[in-house]
């Protein structure tokens, strides 16, 4: 089984490819991992190259988080079962407006499913146990109070992302079976980086990242 693991940055999967180098991959599992940068932008173009080079049997997007959600602790890791996108649209004289609200977009062209992006999990050898939460995608990180108001509004999101949505779009696209696992590292609030927790996300992360392909590869 051929799996891809992409990341925004080197410092979240650091202990993942650590695990490899020292254990090598599991039984009968090939893993690739790659870094794909900060953003839906440069995830768009490394996935997209990566795909079609070769196409994985899954893809896992692995990475860190801020959470909507306060009864989640940092540490906490989730699934994505469905991502929108939240800051792509136009300004209207003050009022945020999606493509779909623009009807540039129409909601359930596929790959989307209404205006969401989903994660049926079909294809995938197995679902790990942990809460699937609703993403979404941002250019910029939430950090004030009514643009976190104005997302909660309008996407009921549980995480905040920088790449959720570009995975999701082109795995769906190219029909590769995908799981997005996310850490949380930081609450979705009024900026402030001394509260959040890098290092407890990437190791939980790289936890459940290992656990997971371990429990692939016990299964072939
Ligand atoms: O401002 C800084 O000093 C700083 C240092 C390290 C990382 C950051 C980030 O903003 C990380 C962005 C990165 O992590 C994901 N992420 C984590 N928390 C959030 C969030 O609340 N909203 C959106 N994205 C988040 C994101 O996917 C990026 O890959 C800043």
């Amino acid at each position: 089984m051929r799996i891809l693991v992409i990341a925004a940055t080197s410092l979240e999967i650091k202990p993942f490819q650590e695990y490899l180098a020292t254990r090598g991959a599991p039984r009968g599992c090939q893993v690739d991992t790659c870094i794909g940068g900060i953003g839906l932008m440069h995830t768009a173009w490394r996935l997209g190259k990566q795909l079609v080079r070769q196409k994985p049997d899954i893809a896992l997007q692995a990475g860190i988080a801020g959470s909507f959600r306060h009864d989640w602790p940092l540490g906490q890791v989730v699934t994505v079962g469905r991502e929108q996108l939240g800051d792509l649209g136009v300004d209207d004289a003050g009022t945020f407006k999606d493509l779909f609200d623009t009807g540039l977009w129409t909601a359930g062209t596929p790959p989307f499913e209404g205006t969401g992006l989903v994660n049926t999990f079909s294809g995938l050898p197995l679902v790990p146990v942990m809460p699937v939460a609703a993403g979404v995608s941002v250019n910029t990180v939430s950090g004030s109070l009514p643009l976190i108001a104005r997302l909660r509004e309008k996407y009921a999101p549980d995480i905040e992302s920088m790449e959720g949505a570009a995975f999701h779009y082109a795995c769906l696209q190219e029909q590769v079976p995908f799981l997005q696992l996310r850490s949380i590292s930081n609450y979705v609030e009024v900026r402030d980086k001394s509260k959040w927790n890098i290092p407890l996300a990437v190791e939980t992360l790289n936890s459940a990242l290992i656990k997971y392909v371990e429990e692939i590869g016990s299964r072939k």
